[in-house]
């Protein structure tokens, strides 16, 4: 946000936080150094959790119950350069863990605006191709609250929710059916950009002890190369491997 958007919605800066706060209207801006302070995998994927049981209710208008309201996102094109996606979206009375008193009651109302560019990644330096700002509002008068950078908001929530459906559909099996043995697996991760990085991340620090093994493969081999030191550095227990093409990577993996 520039100077000029500052002055136009009167926020003020917290240096130590990095967040603005409009004193007058309540208005909150959280930057992005400070949303990836704040991220963390067990309440991503408690937050996913709690959001999919509210989808998953067709009810629209319970006093208690969780649910949701979801209209379809729309698409901007600016020309074929890239897209404005804007993505509304209510969940009511659904609790999370994280927060204590965990049968506390939430809602939230908001929207998310995400552009798709994809020549971000030719620019020196390189941007994400993705990014995005959330704008949440107050859900009981329709107020704006907050301002929040949406960019690893967005690249986390799409990781953990695979790690919710990992953990339901996969190791509630491979528990209960399986081999019930949660060690010793090996992780594929085909396509090594900012999802496939971010959807290693979660899987390994989501599930301690789980993987021996990751297994990477990527179309230009340099990305594969930056994640592979970027998790042998990370997690020097786990032994990670190029593959030669994306079929050798997912053979053999759990
Ligand atoms: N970023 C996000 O937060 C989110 C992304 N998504 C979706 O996830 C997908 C990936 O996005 P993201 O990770 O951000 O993108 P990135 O640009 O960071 O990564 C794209 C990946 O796809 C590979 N790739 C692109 N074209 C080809 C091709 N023709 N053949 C083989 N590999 C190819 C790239 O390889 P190379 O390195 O060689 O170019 C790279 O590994 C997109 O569909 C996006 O819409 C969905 C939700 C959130
Ligand atoms: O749902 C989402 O946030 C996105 N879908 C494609 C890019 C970002």
């Amino acid at each position: 946000m520039n100077i000029q958007d500052q002055k136009h919605l009167n926020l003020q800066s917290d240096k130590s936080t990095g967040s603005l706060s409009n004193q007058d209207d309540d208005v909150t801006f959280i930057k992005e150094s400070s949303v990836k302070n704040l991220l963390n995998w067990t309440d991503c994927v408690d937050a996913m959790e709690s959001a999919l049981v509210a989808i998953s209710n067709t009810s629209q208008n319970s006093e208690t119950e969780p649910f949701s309201s979801q209209t379809p996102r729309t698409f901007t094109f600016a020309g074929n350069k890239g897209v404005l996606l804007t993505m509304p979206g209510y969940a009511s009375n659904y609790t999370l863990n994280s927060v204590t008193g965990s049968d506390k009651k939430h809602s939230t109302l908001s929207c998310k605006l995400v552009t798709s560019f994809s020549g971000n990644s030719q620019l020196n330096p390189a941007i994400p191709g993705i990014l995005g700002t959330i704008l949440l509002f107050n859900s009981d008068t329709g107020k704006l609250k907050a301002i929040v950078d949406g960019t690893e908001i967005t690249a986390w929530r799409t990781a953990a929710v695979s790690v919710v459906a990992t953990k339901y559909l996969y190791c509630d099996l491979s528990l209960k059916n399986l081999d019930g043995n949660m060690t010793g697996k090996e992780l594929a991760i085909v396509g090594c950009g900012t999802q496939g990085r971010i959807h290693a991340l979660a899987m390994l620090n989501y599930f301690p002890n789980v993987f021996i093994k990751v297994k990477l493969w990527n179309r230009s081999l340099n990305r594969a190369e930056k994640l592979k030191k970027e998790l042998n550095a990370l997690f020097p227990e786990i032994i990670i491997v190029i593959a030669d093409s994306s079929i050798l990577c997912v053979a053999g993996a759990d």
